[in-house]
């Protein structure tokens, strides 16, 4: 742990990217110290999912008390239901000097861009859409009209691309985690010598 702020780290782009897998492979690297925020969901919890460690799941009416209640950094609906960061997890890992790392859909990292424009944004992308439609159906874990609906969104995300600092192409899960990682520590020698520079002038004018 460090005395200063953590980074900020967003991974977004669309359903079936790889987003999930790239994570897991991230935080299940040695070298890997950030910490993961889990979102909260409206959606059905998936077979295989538990509640508090891939998501917090919320029905609609405990969703929309948060929302008036400001407790998240940003929110979206996507395919009929509500994601959210929590803003609490988020602000107090980060004061206490630790990257906090985001996974989620593109809407949610504008409003992320908006409040934490020092945040990194990342964009996993890959070569194609046949390949997204692939990933999706092999996944087995959406209907095929949660599918198809989930490709139309994915067109309109894909063309968001130009807003991040950063696209990586997942064709292969650990290279894909080794970009981001390599992403990540440049954002941070950037930051320090730019922290570093800042000091230098403040003390030539003092
Ligand atoms: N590089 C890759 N090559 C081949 N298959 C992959 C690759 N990365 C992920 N997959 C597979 O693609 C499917 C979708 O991956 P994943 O669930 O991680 O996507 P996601 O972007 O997190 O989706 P969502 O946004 O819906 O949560 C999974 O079955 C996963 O195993
Ligand atoms: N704006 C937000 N999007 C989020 C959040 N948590 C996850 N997501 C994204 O939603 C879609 C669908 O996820 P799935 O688990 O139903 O497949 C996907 O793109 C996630 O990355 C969040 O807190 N805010």
């Amino acid at each position: 742990m460090t005395s200063e702020k953590g980074l900020l780290i967003v991974l977004s782009g669309p359903s079936g990217v790889g987003k999930g897998t790239v994570r897991k492979a991230i935080f299940d690297h040695p070298e890997t110290d950030f910490k993961y925020s889990i979102s909260m969901t409206t959606r059905q919890m998936r077979e295989g999912e538990v509640d508090g460690v891939d998501y917090f799941f919320k029905t609609k009416e405990e969703f929309e008390s948060l929302i008036e209640q400001d407790k998240f950094i940003e929110y979206a609906e996507y395919v009929g239901n509500y994601y959210g960061t929590p803003v609490e997890y988020v602000e107090q890992t980060m004061a206490d000097g630790h990257d906090v790392f985001l996974e989620i859909e593109v809407e949610g990292a504008k409003q992320v861009r908006e409040k934490f424009p020092d945040a990194l944004f990342i964009f996993l992308a890959l070569p194609n859409l046949t390949q997204l439609e692939a990933r999706l159906v092999n996944r087995g874990t959406d209907s095929p009209d949660i599918i198809r609906h989930r490709i139309e969104e994915a067109k309109r995300e894909l063309k968001l691309m130009n807003l991040y600092d950063y696209v990586v192409v997942n064709d292969d899960v650990d290279a894909a985690r080794q970009r981001v990682q390599c992403i990540v520590e440049a954002s941070h020698m950037r930051r320090a010598r730019v922290e570093s520079k800042l000091r230098m002038l403040l003390e030539v004018n003092n």
